[in-house]
């Protein structure tokens, strides 16, 4: 049984410059990651999580290799192309919820949608949709700060969605929370990754994060260690739990 990769990097290489001092952070890395596929990237602090998912995400540039994302490869997109594709294709969550605090859960969620060509009507519902998705319809004139964090990272996670792509970033997106919270953003997550068919990749140094993964790829030093298989897909997935 095979199952289509969504994401496929092939001899990845990412090195950054400082000062006169250049540092190999991704090296030679290959890896891919099947559609429906839920991933957690662990490793040391330093071992190129984030820069591989902002490879992923088209948010930077590898300096060799491939990065096919739906059959796109982002190492041969413009800017401007680049940028669009992103817009279309990815839904990001990140540690600190990003939320823009003078807007209010709707308008917040509202704001991938100003990119496209949608009504006024019709971003207004997409984003009113998108909040009941993860619970918040009763929420939706709140503004961040009279929302709890784990009621933030929900918004930006109908934020991610709104657009309804295929692929969820997220970085370490229960890092700022309690257990609490951090179990319903995981449980969202997860419901994403089974019933929406979303593909999810998830930076985390949570180990109950990652549990909830399909799949735990271990970075070690810019180069891949170890993928551990916890729930693989199957081409008619039957998962219960
Ligand atoms: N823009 C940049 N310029 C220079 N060096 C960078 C840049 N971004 C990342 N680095 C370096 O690349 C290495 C990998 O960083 P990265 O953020 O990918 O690691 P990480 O595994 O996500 O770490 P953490 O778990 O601490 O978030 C680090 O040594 C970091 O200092």
């Amino acid at each position: 049984m095979s199952v289509e990769a969504i994401i496929r990097l092939v001899g990845v290489e990412r090195t950054y410059r400082k000062g006169g001092e250049s540092v190999r952070v991704l090296d030679d890395l290959d890896l891919e990651v099947p559609r429906g596929g839920y991933v957690a990237l662990m490793g040391p602090s330093g071992s190129g999580k984030t820069t591989l998912l902002n490879l992923i995400g088209g948010l930077d540039k590898a300096d060799g290799g491939q990065v096919i994302v739906d059959g796109e490869d982002l190492t041969r997109l413009g800017q401007g192309a680049l940028a669009r594709w992103r817009a279309a294709s990815v839904g990001f969550v990140f540690q600190g919820f990003n939320l823009m605090p003078v807007l209010t859960a709707q308008q917040n969620v509202e704001l991938p949608l100003l990119l496209t060509n949608l009504s006024r009507r019709e971003r207004r519902e997409h984003a009113r949709h998108a909040l009941a998705l993860v619970g918040l319809d009763d929420r939706r004139s709140h503004r961040p700060k009279q929302l709890s964090g784990g009621q933030e990272q929900r918004v930006a996670i109908a934020r991610a969605l709104v657009t309804d792509p295929i692929l969820i970033l997220a970085d370490e997106p229960t890092g700022d929370l309690d257990r609490d919270s951090a179990g319903a953003v995981l449980e969202l997550l997860d419901k994403l990754n089974r019933e929406s068919d979303k593909t999810i990749v998830m930076v985390t140094h949570d180990p109950r994060a990652a549990d909830s993964a399909r799949s735990i790829v271990h970075l070690d030093k810019g180069r891949l260690e170890r993928i551990e298989d916890r729930r693989p897909l199957e081409p008619a997935d039957s998962t219960t739990t």
